[in-house]
Order: structure tokens, then sequence, then C-alpha cells
């Protein structure tokens, strides 16, 4: 069922949508392999869900292609809907039903759909089997969303957000839950706020901000292209802190040994993170 490794999952080129004279997705290029788990990181209003509903086909794009499992998502046949899984941002199934009959009844819209029991399984929701929807809790519905969005057995995860609002234990169990489909072969897109989110589940990641691609690659390799550059601060001998970015801190540190008689008061090297990374890259570095 699944794609062969190597296949393209999501395609898009110079994709484009804007709100009026606001450019929400301003020329975005993806490449998603299949098998594998693509991270859509950015801040608030970057372009994530604009991109994934567009991926989704419940958005019209502007411009630019997009193939998702080898359609364009704007004129998708219905057997397309059936591999395609999503997991809404809101999602509202009715709070009367029980997990066990909504799982049920959300398996009948698909051709072929796994075992409901499996699913409540899967998503650890079995000890509720028998709840009624509004007795869950937050992330108890998030479960459930995402039970609902693989009951197809979708060859494609699309989750915005996934995680937003989930206490930490919360969302260790939903990362466990995302590598668990990805172990059975499910291509995933999580979009997320969070960059800890993004290194823990993603093979590779995009950084979005303001609707372009800031950088793409796996963490490691955001990591290694954006840490070559050194922050050394010191301390000047009024008592003000003085800082300096360099590519080549050995010799800023060997120019303030020959200003300084012996120790250079207040000297610190430090290397960017991740997360110095994705600020930088995001706008956001003075959120630090
Ligand atoms: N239907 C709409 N009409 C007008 N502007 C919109 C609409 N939907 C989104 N926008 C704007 O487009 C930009 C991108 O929004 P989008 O929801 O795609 O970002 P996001 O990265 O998902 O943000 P968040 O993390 O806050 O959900 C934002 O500035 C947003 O205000």
């Amino acid at each position: 069922m699944t794609a062969t490794t190597g296949e393209l999952a999501v395609r898009t080129r110079g994709l484009r949508k804007r709100y009026g004279q606001l450019d929400a997705v301003a020329g975005v290029d993806l490449s998603i392999r299949s098998g594998e788990v693509f991270g859509l990181l950015g801040p608030n209003g970057a372009g994530k869900s604009t991109t994934v509903e567009i991926l989704q086909g419940h958005r019209a794009r502007d411009a630019g292609e997009v193939e998702v499992l080898g359609e364009d998502p704007a004129t998708a046949t219905r057997s397309w809907r059936g591999k395609v899984g999503i997991v809404w941002q809101d999602e509202s199934a009715p709070g009367e039903l029980t997990v066990r009959e909504t799982v049920r009844h959300f398996s009948r819209y698909y051709p072929n759909p796994r075992q409901p029991d499996e699913v409540i399984e899967l998503v650890g929701l079995a000890e509720k089997a028998g709840s009624r929807i509004k007795a869950l809790s937050g992330g108890q519905r998030r479960r459930l969303d995402v039970a609902l969005g693989v009951i197809g057995g979708p060859e494609l995860l699309l989750l915005d957000e996934p995680t937003t609002g989930f206490d930490p234990g919360a969302r260790r169990q939903f990362w466990s839950l995302i590598r668990q489909l990805a172990a059975e072969g499910t291509t995933i897109l999580l979009t997320t706020h969070y960059l800890e989110e993004a290194e823990a589940l993603a093979d590779r990641l995009a950084v979005i901000a303001g609707g372009r691609i800031a950088a793409e690659g796996t963490p490691a390799h955001l990591r290694e292209s954006y840490s070559g550059e050194a922050t050394v601060e010191w301390t000047e001998p009024d008592g003000s802190p003085r800082s300096e970015r360099t590519t080549t801190p050995t010799r800023t540190v060997a120019g303030l040994m020959r200003r300084y008689d012996g120790e250079i008061p207040g000297l610190r090297i430090s290397r960017p993170t991740l997360e110095d990374v994705y600020l930088r890259l995001t706008g956001q570095e003075s959120a630090r």
C-alpha cells in the first residue's frame, strides 16, 4: 500500500496563497519522501496551516504546482481522499457517542478501513472505548482525532499543530504514537510551533517564516550549517559588556589576549543551539 521509498509523497513548486494584500504563502517548494516524518516548523502566522490546507485540498492556491500522492489535491478523486488522513486543528466529533461508536462510524466512510478496536488500542484509548466523547480530556480528544485520521488506513497523514495545549507528559505520549505510525510506514507531515517537537519527530524539517521556507534539512544538518558562527563575549575595562559574532572565534580571542594582560574578564564563547538557529531564521532572535 505504501509507495516505494524514495518516491515523493508531497511535492510543491512555487506554491502561493494571498489573502488580500498579505502573501500568506509566498513561493513554497516542498519535497516530502514516502515513509518519512516531515516537520513544518514556524511561528504564528508563518503560513503552516494555509500550506497544509492546500495540500488537503481544502483551500485553493493562487499559483504553483502541487502533487500529493501523485494527484493535484484541487481536483483529487474520491480514492485519493481515502489515502490521505487528516487531523484537523479543531476536530469536533459529536459528544454523545462513545469512542468506539465514533471510530466505527467514521470507518464506514472508507473502502478499506483499519479495524476500529485496533486503532483505538493504537492511540491508547482502549480503556476509554466505552466512554462518551464529551467525558474525554483534551489530550484524549486529540488521540481520538488521530484515530479518526488513521481509521481509513492512510498512506499520508497530515497533522496541523497536533500537540498545541498538551502538557509535557501528553506530548511525549503523542510523540510515541506518531513514531509508531511512522514505523508502520505512514508518511507524516506535521506542523508545529515547537522546535523540540520537530527535532524529536522529524526525519527532515523545513523552517517557514513569512510564507517562505527559510531553511530545510535534517535537524543535524540545520544545526551544522548554521553553527559555524560563534559568539565571543567579554567585559571591557570600564565594565561594559561586549560581544562579537564571528566565524573565527580563536582569532578574536587572540586579539583580546593581546589587549589584556592575563585573564580576559567575562570571557565566554558560545555556539548557537538549534533553538538559536530557529529564532534567527524566523526573525525572532530578540525573543531570547
Ligand atoms: N482566511 C484567511 N483570511 C485572511 N487571512 C488569513 C486567513 N487565514 C490565514 N490568514 C493569514 O495568513 C497568514 C498565515 O496564516 P496561517 O494560519 O497559515 O499561519 P500558521 O503558520 O498556521 O499560524 P499559526 O501557527 O498561528 O496557526 C497569517 O498572517 C494569517 O493571519
